[in-house]
């Protein structure tokens, strides 16, 4: 088989898991993966190697997110090729994603993905989070790859709003980060922290999620 006819069959795979992670909007979503399936090589956004499991190890596996969000502002920092964040505005357009990504090449295509799927529910931010003018201002931040906890929730929790939420996608080293952590958790008074496992008996590989509140008080 061809890698185009692998990751075309992809996308026709686990389609129970597709069908409850994404029901009506699985259309949308497949476009998007195909455009990341023809482009994201050429573009540096996926490695050769992830063409055949793009569907289910990047694209459900963001998917599985989207019950998290509430309806709100949402940021997703480090966007990339659009991983989560692409993926969960379009699962929920009654949330607002803010993408934030500095690498001009990937905003260029993050902001080509929005027009030609006419998604209404995403702005694109060229920055990096520590230098975005966002702070306190969304009520949830999901990131996916980017660093450790112990880097990752000081660039990402300033962003908050006070009582918002951190949605961190995260490997099965997860509670080993957490440790390391400890001293950022105090620093900006996250409070209710949990790791969230996402798609057990759905799908092969689960999603681990980092879930925190910032302090209201
Ligand atoms: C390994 S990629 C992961 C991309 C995507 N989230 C995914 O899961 O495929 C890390 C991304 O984070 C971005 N990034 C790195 N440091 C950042 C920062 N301080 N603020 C915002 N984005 C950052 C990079 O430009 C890159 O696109």
């Amino acid at each position: 088989m061809t890698e185009r006819a692998e990751w075309r069959d992809a996308l026709e795979s686990e389609p129970a898991a597709a069908e409850a992670v994404f029901g009506d909007r699985l259309d949308e979503v497949r476009r998007f993966t195909e455009n990341l399936a023809r482009h994201g090589e050429e573009l540096g956004l996926i490695g050769p190697l992830e063409l055949p499991r793009l569907w289910s190890r990047h694209i459900v596996n963001s998917g599985l997110v989207a019950p998290l969000l509430r309806p709100g502002r949402v940021g997703d920092v480090g966007s990339g090729a659009g991983l989560p964040g692409l993926v969960l505005a379009i699962a929920r357009p009654d949330v607002h994603l803010t993408l934030i990504e500095p690498m001009e090449r990937r905003v260029a295509w993050l902001e080509r993905q929005v027009a030609e799927l006419g998604l209404e529910n995403v702005d694109v931010v060229r920055a990096r989070a520590e230098d975005v003018r966002l702070t306190g201002a969304l009520d949830q931040v999901t990131a996916r790859a980017v660093s450790a906890l112990r880097t990752l929730i000081p660039i990402t929790a300033p962003l908050l709003r006070a009582g918002g939420e951190l949605v961190l996608m995260k490997g099965a080293g997860v509670d080993g980060e957490i440790g390391a952590a400890e001293k950022a958790i105090r620093r900006f008074r996250l409070t209710d922290t949990e790791v969230v496992v996402l798609g057990e008996g759905l799908v092969d590989e689960v999603t681990r999620v980092f879930r925190a509140r910032v302090s209201p008080a």
